[in-house]
């Protein structure tokens, strides 16, 4: 059967799978109908600001608070474990981490990369999941951060309490922090990034002088509508908490909301959707102009987490070298690539793979990239097609975790794309 979704970012839903199932008038009626519970699951202070404010009445089977005692949940390769000492200013970047050998779900399948701040101080996590097998009775949630889920290869079945998305590659998902989850994989097999937001919440851009539309359009973000299960079994919770994992017995199926309404939902995006917006004139813009989401900061226009992407587009400045430009940032940048080329880089940054530019480290194209765009034909526009790379951009320094510093998949001669950029310097010459 295929999915039904609501259409709008961070809209008022109301969705019920039985006709009746909302209580009409109120929230927390004396008795619910069909004999559901009523329960509040909030994503921002009771008392944040209307515009802000995300919370979401779930009526559902058995109350959250029913399961067994957590014990912690031993799992080397998914943390929040950033280190506090040294950590390179060098370029860094990987190759895709490897699908797994032995059978894998996509819970025990994350592997953690990079990350700054912490659950309890702002900042992110940055994962990435290598997984061949359905999380089948498992649940799992994060109390630690809201989830930003981009596939890479293979479809994610992520059926939540509140409803049921399916996302591909190109498309994003967003699990907000503490909603429980269980993701299947309809292709059998599944790599991909997640972004683990510590901070406020990710929200669409304010457009500026662009207007009062494009960029990430508000209607084409999808939340999925009511679906319950009414399951019993020696099933499984896991919780995300305080940066390690926790594990209960748990007798049924969370997933057992029969109606819910609220802001507080998930929702996917696809990125295929994005109206890109470039120059017509001269120059590279800055990569701001890419902004699918922000979480941001307590200091205006500094984000904690800015989410960009580099989909397909017209190259058509004049007297300008089209790709990105050679620079060193404030910022510092996490990349990946879902699908095809990234257009700074000839070789070497393939689809899953990944890179680090942390703050002021000096990065650019590589010098094939270089070569070829400082003699193109500018007579002529040039259309960049199958490609989508994105950034996880973000105030604070990305920390890479041992584990990643240590990888088989690290590709430790990244440097030497840049070693062949050529002396073209001149004086007796000016061009
Ligand atoms: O480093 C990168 O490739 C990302 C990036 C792209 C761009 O077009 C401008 C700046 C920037 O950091
Ligand atoms: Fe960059």
């Amino acid at each position: 059967m295929s999915l039904q979704y609501m259409s709008g970012f961070g809209n008022e839903f109301a969705t019920e799978a039985l006709p009746g199932a909302l209580p009409v008038g109120r929230n927390s009626p004396q008795k619910c109908p069909y004999g559901l519970y009523a329960e509040q699951l909030s994503g921002t202070a009771f008392t944040a600001p209307r515009g802000a404010n995300r919370r979401s009445w779930l009526y559902r089977i058995r109350p959250a608070a029913m399961h067994g005692s957590f014990s912690p949940l031993a799992h080397s390769r998914f943390h929040n474990d950033f280190g506090h000492g040294p950590v390179t200013p060098e370029q860094l970047r990987w190759s895709p981490l490897p699908l797994p050998q032995a059978p894998t779900d996509w819970l025990d399948g994350l592997f953690t990369m990079a990350g700054n701040g912490g659950p309890s101080a702002g900042g992110m996590g940055v994962h990435v999941y290598a997984a061949n097998k359905d999380m089948d009775g498992r649940y799992f949630y994060d109390a630690d951060g809201e989830l930003l889920i981009v596939p890479q290869q293979g479809r994610l079945r992520i059926a939540t309490e509140l409803g049921v998305l399916e996302v591909e590659p190109q498309e994003i998902a967003l699990v907000p922090r503490g909603i429980r989850f269980s993701v299947s994989l309809p292709d059998g097999q599944a790599r991909g990034y997640v972004c683990e937001n510590f901070g406020a919440l990710f929200r669409l851009p304010d457009l500026g002088p662009i207007g009062s539309n494009g960029l990430a359009n508000p209607r084409d973000f999808l939340t999925p509508v009511a679906a319950w299960e009414d399951r019993e079994g020696g099933f499984e919770l896991v919780a995300k908490f305080q940066g390690g994992l926790w594990r209960a017995d748990i007798g049924h199926s969370p997933l057992d909301v029969v109606a819910w309404h609220g802001n507080y939902a998930p929702c996917k995006y696809d990125l295929r959707r994005f109206n890109t917006i470039g120059s017509i004139s001269y120059d590279h813009p800055d990569p701001s102009i890419f902004l699918v989401l922000h979480s941001p900061s307590d200091t205006p226009g500094t984000s904690n987490i800015d989410f960009v992407i580099f989909p397909p587009r017209w190259l058509v400045a004049q007297d300008t070298f089209r790709p990105p430009w050679f620079h060193r940032n404030i910022a510092s940048e996490f990349m990946g690539l879902v699908h095809g080329a990234y257009d700074a880089k000839a070789e070497g940054f393939v689809p899953g793979g990944a890179s680090l530019h942390n703050s002021m480290s000096g990065h650019g194209p590589d010098a094939a990239t270089f070569e070829k765009a400082a003699n193109a034909d500018l007579s002529k526009p040039d259309v960049i097609t199958d490609t989508m790379a994105f950034m996880f951009e973000s105030r604070h320094v990305i920390r890479p975790t041992a584990q990643a510093l240590e990888a088989g998949h690290r590709q430790r001669d990244y440097r030497q794309c840049w070693a062949g950029l050529r002396k073209h310097f001149d004086p007796g010459k000016r061009g």
